[in-house]
């Protein structure tokens, strides 16, 4: 029967609506369709990880050859500029990776470019990610509703959209603003494990002192929720906890979950409650479209997909001989794309939407020119602030906890995590978040999040599991990781570098290219830095005071710093928080690709659903508010 899937010989599924990609851009919408009734196909190229206990556990949560795909991007298209960064990812000649920046680089090694996994598996990048799940500033959502003069598009809309979501388990049930009954688990710190941090908490009173806050306050502070509803919350500065999307033992939460509870869900007699059908190893190829009938536009009709595992080059396990099987899927309704940041504006240009002059390199037909499908790439710039302390942060181990081996063969802790007991069912100590306003605010709120953590330091991304050549941090090393808010670049790029589906395409963000918005970055980052100093050198003995160690400074006068202190942010930036490859917009803005119904233009019958439609970065962290987004789209859709 059309809709229930059943694969072997059929050919041609029909449906009434396909979706591409199960992250938290397509995982609730499939579900919204699919509980109204619709028979919905669900197209994901990777599969179902759950099995693997470490996708559930957060402390053990990274990205594994088994669910993820590796991108190697560029920063710059200066060449020079780019081998500056000491993250960069290299082959050398005997296959092995190393990580450094260009005047290290070994001879014989050949630069793959800044590592960027994305999630590719049942759930996306949810699977895989660091599950920080705060909310984009109310001015993210209002300014749509702006840019799109469609007023359905604001805070209050979205607001409502998380109540209605959210499963909090961090405030008391009832706390305004917020969901308590919804599927997206919700958990933040209570304040017990900063006992045990008496150093760390040292460092935080320095934090709070440094915009007039009572040191004293500090672990009531660090339990204050950062997605509260007031209409202050962008501008105030100050510590608060980091809530993430896991449950009430610290469970990873992700948009496989609602999926897989969709699909086993039963009617009274034993069959399947709704019509969705998920096909794993599938990969989208094309977008089908009727071009035919003359003065209409093209309708979007269905799906082209390869049936396979690992078909994609970006798998850490692809293999250019295994080809798998072509297959088609037609859509009575409508194709809504929701492959992700890099991927959808792949797979609109595949199938001849997007910029004429880059299709009719690949002697790709063009069925629409839309110049904005894979521009405004953007990302929120991350570095980490560091600075080394007198000794190694001091922590109290809980004596009932078991000896974590963090994922080794039999490691105790995830026993104890199976029954919701022990280091790996409770908030990790990166559960912290400092809000605070540099002088180069765009707009007048605050244009950084910084969550800190002793013994490391966050520098961005690299095949951990490949790579041997990065030293050891130093004894007494603290990180406070820097994430910019509303960054002003918009120049990033997706290309596709050939016609094959199988092909990555080009990635560049093309950091800092806007001389203003280069100007309010980096001044902005520059003033996160001294501010940094400040902070460190602050902090009182013994444990201080902490010397600042990055950005690097030669000189021990501040004000010298700040030249060179851009330059590092400019050599040193990474992200891992893409959006922007397909903007929302209004009519008049030539690089908008959807409208605020999420329509493609120029085309009927399809969407994109994904973190590729934010025109600019939602505040520090795009996981939350793309599956609101989500939610928005199941609700715009079903309206008809
Ligand atoms: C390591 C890491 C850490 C992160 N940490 C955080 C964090 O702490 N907080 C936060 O807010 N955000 C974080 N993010 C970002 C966040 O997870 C993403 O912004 C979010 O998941 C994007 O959702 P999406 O639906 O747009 O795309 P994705 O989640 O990437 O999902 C896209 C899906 O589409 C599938 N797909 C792609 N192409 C095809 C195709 N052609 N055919 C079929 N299927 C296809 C992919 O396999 C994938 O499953 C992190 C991301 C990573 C990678």
């Amino acid at each position: 029967a059309p809709g229930n899937g059943g694969g072997g010989s059929n050919n041609d599924d029909v449906y009434d609506y396909i979706v591409v990609g199960s992250g938290p851009g397509g995982g609730p919408l499939t579900i919204n369709l699919a509980k109204a009734g619709h028979s919905v196909l669900l197209l994901e190229a990777g599969d179902d990880q759950t099995s693997d206990v470490t996708t559930h556990i957060l402390s053990l949560g990274i990205p594994l050859p088994t669910n993820r795909w590796d991108f190697f991007v560029k920063m710059y298209s200066d060449e020079a500029q780019a081998l500056k960064n000491d993250h960069l990812t290299w082959k050398r000649a005997d296959g092995s990776l190393w990580v450094g920046n260009g005047s290290a680089a070994p001879a014989d090694a050949s630069l793959l470019g800044v590592y960027y996994p994305r999630g590719a598996t049942l759930g996306g990048s949810s699977v895989i990610n660091a599950a920080g799940a705060v909310l984009p500033s109310r001015s993210d959502w209002d300014r749509i509703g702006q840019i799109t003069g469609d007023r359905s598009w604001s805070n209050a809309k979205f607001r409502s959209i998380l109540k209605r979501i959210e499963d909090n388990h961090y405030l008391p049930r009832g706390t305004p603003g917020h969901g308590f009954d919804g599927y997206l688990d919700i958990n933040g710190n209570d304040g017990t494990l900063w006992e045990n941090q008496p150093d760390l908490v040292n460092v935080f009173r320095s934090m709070v002192s440094t915009v007039g806050g009572n040191p004293n306050d500090v672990i009531q502070m660090l339990k204050r929720d950062i997605n509260n509803d007031s209409p202050n919350r962008d501008k105030t500065q100050g510590l608060f906890g980091l809530p993430f999307h896991v449950n009430e033992t610290w469970a990873r939460f992700s948009s496989r979950d609602t999926i897989r509870s969709t699909i086993a869900a039963k009617k009274p007699n034993g069959s399947p409650k709704y019509r969705l059908t998920l096909k794993t190893h599938a990969l989208a190829t094309k977008v089908l479209f009727d071009k035919k009938k003359p003065g209409k536009k093209p309708v979007a009709t269905g799906i082209e997909y390869l049936e396979g595992a690992s078909l994609y080059s970006a798998d850490p396990r692809y293999n250019p001989s295994t080809t798998g099987t072509k297959r088609t899927a037609t859509a009575r309704r409508e194709v809504i794309l929701s492959a992700g940041v890099f991927n959808t504006p792949q797979l609109l240009q595949l199938s001849g939407v997007g910029p004429a002059a880059l299709l009719s390199r690949f002697n790709i037909p063009l069925l629409v020119d839309l110049p904005g499908v894979g521009a405004r790439l953007q990302d929120n710039q991350e570095l980490p602030l560091v600075g080394i302390a007198n000794r190694p942060f001091a922590s109290t181990p809980i004596p009932s906890d078991p000896v974590c081996t963090f994922g080794a063969p039999g490691d105790p802790c995830i026993a104890a995590f199976q029954n919701g007991l022990g280091p790996y069912a409770r908030a990790g100590i990166n559960s912290n978040a400092f809000l605070w306003k540099s002088n180069h605010s765009a707009d007048g709120e605050n244009d950084f999040l910084f969550f800190s953590f002793p013994n490391g330091a966050f520098r961005g991304f690299w095949p951990f599991e490949a790579v041997s050549n990065i030293p050891p941090e130093a004894p007494g090393t603290i990180g406070v990781a820097m994430v910019k808010l509303n960054p002003q670049n918009t120049a990033g790029t997706v290309k596709i570098r050939s016609s094959n589906p199988r092909d990555t395409p080009d990635i560049n963000f093309e950091m800092f290219s806007d001389p203003v918005g280069s100007e309010v970055d980096l001044g902005a980052m520059a003033d996160a830095a001294a501010w940094s100093r400040e902070l460190f050198t602050s902090v009182p003995a013994p444990l201080g005071p902490i010397r600042p160690a990055e950005p690097k400074c030669g000189s021990s006068v501040p004000s010298e710093c700040r030249q060179g202190d851009k330059q590092w942010m400019k050599d040193q930036t990474f992200g891992h928080h893409a959006v922007g490859t397909a903007a929302m917009g209004g009519e008049r803005d030539a690089m908008a690709v959807v409208d605020s119904k999420f329509r493609v233009r120029g085309v009927e019958g399809l969407r994109v659903v994904d973190g590729s439609v934010f025109p600019r970065p939602p505040g520090a962290f795009p996981v939350l508010a793309t599956f609101m987004v989500s939610e928005k789209a199941a609700e715009v859709i079903l309206e008809g």
